[in-house]
């Protein structure tokens, strides 16, 4: 390690891999990983170090001097800034090989489970334009360059509507348009922030907590149903039906405009009442001839395409006969479990957040589907003796858990139950990995199916098949 402005300096590494967060991997000199945001396995780089630690070096490309194969360019203008896409830079077939490694990788290293021969990672149909959910933030205190910062000129209006920049909870980079939701998604935050701006309405002050405009949400679905949610700070109610009123006139095509007033601190609307401006208080999405009734809190899979493959898989690794008793725990709307319903004798769907139960409610009506059961509340509570003697041991266990993972009194609770498969679909093979060592004495793994739902990110999704062993 050389020091260059006597700043630790690396000089024409090469990137051998792809690993934590997406991040370049490389080796130093002494052996020690160095792990470079942006940088692609296959190029060779100059690596400034800003951060040095006893197992690694975490650095920024200095110098490309010879960039990889493996690179592509980038289609949106925010790209190395916006902290949304990180991997545009890699070709997407790229992308798929370093998702399916980095799952079986955490499998056999953190699970360590045997595992079968893996079915090739699933890629998206669409690369770009694939999420049906948004959420921007209002800010007064837009994110500034390094060239913006050091110039004499005037920088003009500081409000800002975009994405957080990595790592700072309080700077806004101001979106001109972002490749990921399909219009009018893009039409709809510059109306906004244009109608915003020449009605002199605040923007948010994270730091103050002062402002009236807090974050805008846009839902869109494949039926072409749109839904909008602005989350006011301040509760002034001429200049917030301005702006709604603004909304309604100009995208008829909103088929639900909400909006939260929003006094804590944070930005969730868990527990924040939702008030229903105009239109219907949900909108549909559509699966295989069955209706998702989805309201401004429901968790609907972002990527509605590749949703639709990921429970086809899910399906598929169930092999339902019709005799079943099958659960789906963590079941959002409800949507697995009514994927499924038709091929089992009946289906038990337990979830934290009561309005999707309602709504998983709801869609088995529409649907007409008989045989759901659905139950709100903790997992980890609900998911008791008591509950398993009122509805049945199941057969057949569905878990699709939030990043974390299982609690671990969940995965006691699965071998107690000792079902005989257990299918888990997951968004974080790391913790996915950990729960599956957990169950590694009493299930196999006999499937195991990657699915890309965020294509220019480094995140993937994936399914495994538990059979009793
Ligand atoms: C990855 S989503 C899966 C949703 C559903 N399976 C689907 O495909 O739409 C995880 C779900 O778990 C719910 N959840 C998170 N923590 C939970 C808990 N402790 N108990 C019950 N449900 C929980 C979330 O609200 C969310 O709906």
């Amino acid at each position: 390690m050389s020091r260059k402005n006597n700043k630790p300096f690396f000089d024409q590494v090469e990137v051998i891999d792809a690993g934590a967060k997406g991040k370049g991997i490389a080796k130093a000199p002494d052996g020690r990983v160095i792990f470079i945001p942006y940088a692609v396995p296959g190029d060779v780089v100059a690596v400034q170090v800003l951060k040095k630690r006893k197992a690694y070096f975490e650095g920024k490309v200095a110098t490309l001097y010879n960039p990889s194969q493996k690179r592509a360019e980038p289609a949106c203008e925010h790209f190395g800034v916006c902290g949304g896409c990180k991997w545009q830079n890699m070709a997407y077939e790229h992308q798929l090989y370093y998702k399916q490694k980095e799952v079986e990788n955490n499998l056999i290293r953190i699970g360590k489970v045997e595992l079968p021969y893996a079915v090739p990672i699933l890629g998206s149909e669409k690369q770009y334009f694939y999420r049906n959910k948004m959420e921007f933030s209002f800010s007064d205190s837009r994110w500034l360059t390094a060239e913006e910062i050091s110039s004499d000129q005037d920088l003009g209006d500081r409000n800002a509507l975009g994405f957080h920049i990595p790592g700072m909870w309080d700077k806004i980079l101001d979106l001109k348009s972002c490749h990921l939701q399909q219009d009018p998604s893009n039409a709809i935050r510059t109306a906004v922030k244009e109608f915003a701006l020449k009605n002199n309405m605040e923007f948010f002050n994270t730091r103050s907590q002062t402002g009236l405009l807090r974050t805008l949400m846009i839902r869109t679905s494949s039926t072409g149903e749109i839904m909008v949610l602005i989350q006011f700070y301040d509760d002034l109610e001429a200049e917030r039906t301005l702006l709604l009123e603004f909304l309604k006139q100009e995208f008829p095509e909103i088929t639900s405009l909400q909006y939260v007033i929003n006094q804590k601190p944070n930005d969730t609307i868990y527990d924040q009442d939702v008030i229903c401006y105009s239109g219907r208080d949900h909108i549909f999405e559509e699966m295989e001839g069955l209706k998702f009734k989805i309201n401004a809190k429901s968790f609907y899979q972002t990527n509605s395409l590749q949703a639709y493959q990921l429970y086809k898989i899910t399906r598929d690794f169930a092999d339902l006969k019709g005799d079943e008793i099958v659960y789906d725990l963590y079941t959002g709307t409800g949507t697995i479990a009514q994927f499924i319903a038709r091929k089992a004798k009946k289906v038990v769907g337990v979830e934290a957040v009561p309005e999707a139960i309602e709504d998983a409610k709801a869609n088995a009506q529409f649907n007409t589907i008989e045989n759901v059961r659905f139950y709100a509340g903790d997992m980890k509570a609900v998911f008791n003796e008591e509950f398993i003697a009122s509805n049945g041991k199941p057969d057949v266990v569905i878990t699709d858990p939030p990043r974390d993972g299982m609690h671990k009194d969940v995965v006691a609770q699965l071998l107690k139950i000792g079902a005989r498969k257990i299918v888990y679909v997951s968004c974080n093979s790391a913790t996915q990995a950990r729960d599956l060592a957990l169950m590694d004495h009493m299930y196999k793994i006999t499937k195991v199916q990657a699915v890309d739902m965020f294509p220019q990110t480094h995140h993937v999704e994936n399914v495994v098949l538990l059979e009793k062993r």
